[in-house]
């Protein structure tokens, strides 16, 4: 029996996925896996039994991957799961941005005893007007699953796109639309953009990377519009471009205490994959990564192990070890293998990075004391006797 820990709300239509191999568990600590959203991981001690963690969601940055490497824990998320979702709501942030319209609603509520509002309001809405989006440039920094649909949706709407992404996929650049003009330099986008929207993730490389040095290329009454995460902008050069009129508006969907008090400032709560369809999607697809992976040790859309597929095992009994990437690891395991005279089936071994994963399909049986010996060797992190 397998046992899940919700450290979120999950949305039962990926819950329902679980069979009768799995139970719900209230209590971190004996738990075999963890579905989790947005809660913060960092300070979670991880307890051995612990296999894996399905982030119902894209963004990883919640998790420590580095010490679920060094303890053999495999980390998922849900690749464009929720993409739409959020694209809608940049759709929403964008228009929000060219027009008052909040300042308007607000502003109907207050007057709402007028009776003769629908005169008054015939000379206070210049008070809310604004521009269109038409003809205007949109500057997408990142293509992944958001950016690509924001970009090509934006250009359905006869905006110009360019979006800036070094590290685009083979995926993301076929479905990006063929209007999308490409930025091999971030200055360039900078300097053309009249709206820019940020989708890449919060990694230490990019932490803070919308600072001063790029506000000072940007044009003046720029719109920044950041639905992936805060400290992606140094706030503090935040707050002096919106001084100085280089930021416009600044629309975010992450409140915190300095977003909260800064001018020409709309601040959403989060709200970009809180849709019935995203949270639906996230959650089923979280689910079906974990019950692979549990169930048959096979990996898809990890952000720390490599792909894995084997099937499902058709042998006597299955092993997985999950080590660091050194020379001589598959020699060391088969020797133990050897040792005890078993005989493999089928063996993959996949790396990413820092770190490998190997799956073994063997021909005997496999004993407590063989796989104590695997996790004796020098760079495996963990062994899992997938079928005895
Ligand atoms: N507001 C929300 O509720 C919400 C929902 C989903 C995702 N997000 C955020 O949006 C981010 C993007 O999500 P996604 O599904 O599009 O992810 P994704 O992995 O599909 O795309 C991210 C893209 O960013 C690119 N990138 C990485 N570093 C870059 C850099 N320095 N400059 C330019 N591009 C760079 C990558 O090459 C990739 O194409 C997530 O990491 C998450 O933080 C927020
Ligand atoms: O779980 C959520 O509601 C938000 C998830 C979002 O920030 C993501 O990175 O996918």
């Amino acid at each position: 029996m397998f046992k899940v820990h919700c450290l979120n709300s999950i949305s039962n239509f990926g819950l329902k996925e679980l069979n009768t191999r799995y139970s719900l568990t209230d209590s971190l600590v004996d738990a075999d896996a963890f579905l989790v959203r947005s809660a913060s991981l960092h300070e979670q001690e991880f307890n051995p039994q612990l296999q894996c963690i399905a982030r119902a969601g894209a963004g990883v940055n919640n998790i420590p991957l580095e010490r679920c490497s060094e303890k053999g824990i495999v980390v998922f998320n849900t690749p464009g799961a929720n993409a739409n979702g959020v694209k809608e709501l940049v759709l929403a942030g964008l228009l929000l941005s060219c027009r008052d319209l909040v300042g308007g609603i607000e502003w109907c509520k207050k007057n709402a005893n007028d009776e003769a509002i629908a005169k008054t309001v015939e000379k206070e809405k210049k008070n809310f007007s604004g521009i269109e989006i038409q003809g205007k440039t949109l500057g997408v920094i990142g293509l992944g699953a958001i950016g690509a649909k924001v970009a090509n949706a934006a250009t359905s709407l006869a905006m110009k796109v360019i979006g800036y992404d070094p590290y685009i996929s083979i995926h993301a650049a076929w479905s990006l639309s063929s209007k999308v003009e490409h930025a091999t330099e971030i200055q360039t986008l900078l300097e053309k953009a009249d709206f820019i929207t940020l989708h890449l993730p919060l990694t230490n490389d990019t932490k803070e990377m919308i600072n001063e040095s790029l506000f000072n290329i940007m044009k003046h009454g720029t719109v920044l519009l950041n639905f992936s995460r805060d400290t992606l902008v140094n706030e503090i050069d935040l707050k002096n471009a919106i001084e100085q009129g280089i930021i416009k508006k600044y629309i975010t969907d992450f409140p915190n205490p300095t977003v909260m008090h800064l001018d020409n400032t709309l601040v959403l709560p989060h709200l970009g994959a809180s849709t019935e369809e995203a949270e639906d999607n996230c959650a089923q697809m979280a689910v079906l990564e974990m019950m692979e992976y549990l169930e048959h040790g096979n990996i898809k859309n990890s952000v720390n192990y490599p792909n894995c597929d084997m099937g499902h095992c058709e042998a006597t009994s299955r092993i997985a070890l999950l080590h660091q990437n050194i020379p001589n690891m598959i020699g060391q395991i088969t020797q133990v293998l050897a040792k005890e005279g078993i005989n493999i089936a089928n063996l993959i071994n996949n790396s990413k990075g820092q770190v490998a994963y190997t799956l073994i399909d063997l021909e005997n049986k496999i004993k407590d004391t063989t796989k104590n010996e695997l996790e004796s060797i020098q760079g495996v992190s963990k062994v899992r006797i997938i079928k005895m």
